[in-house]
């Protein structure tokens, strides 16, 4: 096999999926890993994107997995790492992005990279350091109660320096829109400085495109999915359909959603006000030692030959905080991911070959009861969703064509949209 050029660590798997979809759209082909793999890459493509579950684990822990994934995307030729993180910069000042980001430093003996969420075309933007979603700042737009990863700070310098040995600059919005030389005047004036990594104003792809090219030869990129837009081209690949066609699509179609997310809340509610089948299903009927699982698969049987079903856990905010009021924040999750893991996989044996999946945490359990091991990266439904082809140790699950999306992503009609995109 060849070797490729692009290797990227990401710190959990619907976020992998985001940045494999920027780096396809423009022209690369690309597979996500679940994990680390054991033994050497087994596809001709220009990059891997390994994909960690490692956002929310101890800095520790996280600096080793990251580690391992760049010795083995080294041992495959990469020139260039992409570490991965959300567009929300989820992590507070305890959490693992400015740890990873120095031990990739340290491991790749450069003195300099870039830091920087932006993803426009998700309505998530950086002006004079500052982490905007939406139209508000990042600690204003729900990201300040998030359970695990509280946003309280929307500007990154100071978030980053607050995990980072180094000294964090800012490289802003007026250099970089006057494109690649003065970017690279700017870092190494903060080379200069002392300064080891810059946060990266970007308000539009454009500021993204402008940026990719004072990016080429930078051993180490850190940023969401955003940046992607911009790399490509550094090898010479441009934006070509051929990069995202995946093997023909058949067998029956469902979604699975565990995400609680408002976006995911607006998906369930279209797709049963378009009167398709749906069925929720109860934590405290899981809790209470029912077989949900064998249920939501009786139930499903009979209406998927007709066309797509949603099983869901989805709830709004209220109803999740009384679940995990009764249940413990991590019991409820964990009982949840366990049950709608149970039934992707149950839905797979019985014949569904299109899935969707909703939600990160919930992507994770599915993809691992399903022994998927690599997606191949096909075409956009949505903004940072694609449609994905698996590869899988579980015989039933080879083959299947696989979505996982985001909380926070895709349009209102994503569950039955992203079916017509198959055919
Ligand atoms: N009704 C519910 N009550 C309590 N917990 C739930 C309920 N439904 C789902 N959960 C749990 O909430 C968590 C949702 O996290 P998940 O990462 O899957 O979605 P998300 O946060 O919307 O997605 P992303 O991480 O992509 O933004 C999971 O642990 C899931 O099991
Ligand atoms: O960057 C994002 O927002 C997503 O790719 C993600 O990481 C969601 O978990």
């Amino acid at each position: 096999m060849g070797k490729i050029l692009l290797g990227c660590i990401a710190d959990d798997f619907t976020g992998a999926t985001d940045l494999a979809n920027n780096l396809v759209r423009a022209g690369m082909r690309v597979v996500q890993t679940i994990g680390t793999p054991s033994g050497a890459l087994d596809a001709e493509v220009d990059a891997v994107v390994v994909a960690l579950k490692s956002r929310t684990i101890a800095p520790s822990e996280a600096v080793a997995q990251s580690l391992q994934a760049l010795a083995w995307l080294q041992a495959q030729g990469a020139q260039q790492i992409y570490f991965k993180y959300c567009s929300t910069f989820d992590s507070t000042p305890q959490g693992n992005i400015g740890p990873v980001t120095e031990a990739l430093m340290d491991a790749l003996k450069t003195d300099f990279t870039i830091a920087t969420p932006a993803f426009p075309d998700n309505q998530r933007t950086v002006f004079k350091g500052y982490l905007f979603a939406g139209d508000v700042l990042l600690n204003e737009s729900g990201m300040q109660n998030h359970p695990l990863t509280p946003m309280t700070d929307a500007n990154l310098v100071r978030v980053l320096q607050a995990q980072c040995k180094r000294k964090v600059g800012l490289i802003d919005y007026r250099v970089v829109a006057r494109g690649e030389a003065a970017i690279r005047a700017r870092i190494e004036q903060l080379k200069a400085e002392g300064i080891g990594a810059a946060v990266v104003d970007a308000l539009s792809n454009d500021d993204l495109l402008r940026l990719g090219p004072a990016l080429k030869g930078m051993p180490l990129v850190t940023a969401g999915s955003g940046v992607a837009i911009g790399l490509p081209q550094n090898f010479g690949i441009t934006p070509s359909t051929q990069a995202s066609e995946l093997p023909p699509a058949g067998g029956l179609q469902a979604v699975v959603s565990g995400s609680c997310s408002l976006a995911t809340n607006r998906q369930v509610l279209a797709f049963i006000r378009a009167g398709r089948p749906a069925l929720g299903i109860d934590p405290l009927r899981i809790a209470a030692g029912v077989d949900v699982a064998a249920e939501a698969l009786a139930w499903a049987v009979p209406l998927i030959r007709k066309g797509p079903v949603l099983v869901y856990s989805t709830a709004d905010s209220n109803a999740v905080k009384s679940v995990q009021g009764r249940l413990g924040v991590e019991a409820a999750g964990a009982m949840v991911e366990r049950t709608i893991a149970a039934i992707a996989r149950g839905l797979v044996e019985r014949g569904v070959r299109q899935l969707v999946v909703a939600g990160g945490e919930t992507s994770g359990a599915c993809v691992q009861a399903l022994n998927i091991t690599q997606l191949q990266i096909g075409p956009q439904i949505d903004p940072g969703v694609p449609w994905c082809h698996a590869l899988s140790d579980a015989a039933d699950a080879k083959g299947v064509h696989l979505t996982l999306k985001s909380g926070n992503f895709g349009s209102d009609d994503f569950f039955s949209k992203a079916f017509t995109m198959l055919r």
